[in-house]
């Protein structure tokens, strides 16, 4: 997959978050139709002219006292310029150049990727006089735009795709082997796990350079099974950033994210599923990725007082609505599970690619949807005639109704996890549309 990663940055109250917002609109307009998705303020993806591209609105990451607030942004900055292949650097009309600006704009003439610098707040003509003063920042042109009413908008998009890739031809046919990434907090037992996975002998195949960047899939052939584990640059180059910075998590995550099929996500067990947890989680299932989790470290855990079964509900409740994600309880340490996970691993790569026949597909739903169909509203009965998996790379499903805009969310959800029950696609993002027949 060729996704372009845009990095918006700038220091606050330019509009960042109403720029990001507008940026990523169209495409959250079809996500959130999927039942119980939630959003993510700083994380979207869209496509515009073809094009497919992630946002990463990095204001929202800043975090701390005013002393700290400019190192921070510095810092964010210099992520992005690492990690981002566009960079949007936002500046304000009303304000004109400040000296934070002007330090942005330092850090960014280094750089050799595309950078967009965008004149926000530029609502009307006479504003655009005032934004001639930023050709003084020395970054050359810049595109005027209001992000309040969306003006200028489609000229920066415009400029923006033609500096992304072209999207490559995916071949549904032909027999890939799984991608998979492990991901997770420091410390989590990433690289100990991946070790275990390599053995002492080192079952490395072969080192394919990545096609896509800077991307690195490294073939595996363990226990069986072939499989690819997915690095990228972002994530070997530890560099000098604070571990704990979130932002830097996320930004590592996006791209491992997105180059693979399947995501590991370890979560130490003696600290519990935490906010990165929750956020790798989420990019995962925004990404329409598999998912397996494995709750390690299990040896360090009081089994007195912790129950899998009760840790498991806990984790559940944080992923919720997204249940039936497969959780392994490992030891990388004493080899728990080790098997088990990779093995799990492989299911849900099947998942995710399985087709169900239009026949099998129909012959189970409408009986259900006979015995449960939706409610009636405003004395208006929906009929639902039949469905189908569309021919995308994971599982969708469209279903075919009279008046597909009264059907509602939990019923949604509903046929959703019929979907789930009945052709397991557990760990499998699926999204369902309703379409008028
Ligand atoms: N007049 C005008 N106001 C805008 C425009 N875009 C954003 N604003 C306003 O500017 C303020 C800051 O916008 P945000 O999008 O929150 O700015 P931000 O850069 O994300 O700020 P941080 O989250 O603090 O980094 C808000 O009050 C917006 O309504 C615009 O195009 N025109
Ligand atoms: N008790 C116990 N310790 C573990 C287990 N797995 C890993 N560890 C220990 O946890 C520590 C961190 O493991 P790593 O594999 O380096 O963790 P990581 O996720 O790769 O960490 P980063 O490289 O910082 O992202 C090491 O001291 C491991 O020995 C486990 O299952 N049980």
């Amino acid at each position: 997959m060729n996704t372009s990663i845009v990095a918006i940055v700038g220091r606050p109250n330019v509009g960042k978050s109403t720029l990001f917002n507008r940026l990523v609109q169209r495409r959250d307009a079809i996500v959130d139709s999927v039942s119980g998705v939630t959003r993510d303020r700083h994380y979207g993806k869209s496509d515009w002219n073809g094009k497919e591209f992630s946002v990463i609105d990095t204001g929202g990451y800043a975090i701390g006292s005013d002393d700290i607030f400019e190192e921070e942004i510095r810092k964010q900055v210099e992520l992005a310029l690492e990690e981002a292949d566009l960079i949007v650097f936002v500046v304000d009309v009303e304000q004109g150049i400040t000296p934070m600006d002007t330090e942005v704009a330092k850090l960014l003439r280094k750089v050799k990727k595309p950078i967009f610098l965008v004149v926000n707040k530029v609502d009307n003509a006479m504003r655009e006089n005032d934004a001639l003063e930023f050709f003084n920042l020395g970054l050359g042109e810049y595109y005027t735009i209001s992000s309040i009413n969306g003006s200028g908008t489609g000229e920066l998009l415009d400029a923006m795709a033609i500096k992304m890739p072209e999207p490559e031809e995916t071949d549904l046919e032909s027999e890939e082997l799984p991608r998979f990434a492990i991901v997770g907090r420091p410390n989590a037992g990433k690289s100990s796990f991946i070790n275990a996975l390599i053995g002492k002998d080192r079952n490395i195949v072969t080192d394919i350079a990545g096609t896509t960047r800077d991307s690195i899939d490294t073939k595996y052939n363990r226990f069986g099974f072939d499989f690819n584990l997915v690095d990228t640059a972002g994530i070997r180059k530890k560099s000098k950033v604070k571990e704990d910075l979130e932002f830097y998590s996320v930004m590592r995550a996006v791209r491992t994210i997105e180059y693979s099929d399947v995501i590991v996500l370890m979560v130490d067990a003696s600290r519990g599923f935490e906010s990165q947890d929750q956020n790798i989680f989420w990019l995962a299932e925004k990404n329409k990725k598999g998912v397996v989790i494995l709750i390690n470290k299990w040896d360090l855990v009081e089994k007195e007082t912790n129950t899998m079964r009760d840790y498991e509900a806990a984790v559940r409740k944080e992923i919720a609505p997204f249940t039936d994600v497969p959780i392994i309880f490992t030891s990388v340490l004493t080899k728990q599970r080790i098997f088990k996970a990779i093995e799990t691993a492989v299911a849900v790569f099947e998942s995710r690619k399985k087709r169900i026949p239009t026949s099998k597909l129909n012959d189970t739903m409408l009986e259900i949807i006979q015995q449960n169909p939706p409610p009636a509203i405003k004395g208006k009965y929906v009929k639902i005639k039949y469905c189908m998996q569309l021919p995308t790379p994971t599982p969708q499903f469209a279903f075919f109704a009279n008046l597909p805009q009264y059907v509602k969310d939990p019923y949604k959800r509903f046929l959703e996890n019929k979907l789930r029950d009945i052709f397991d696609f557990n760990g499998v993002p699926i999204i369902i549309y309703f379409r008028q027949k």
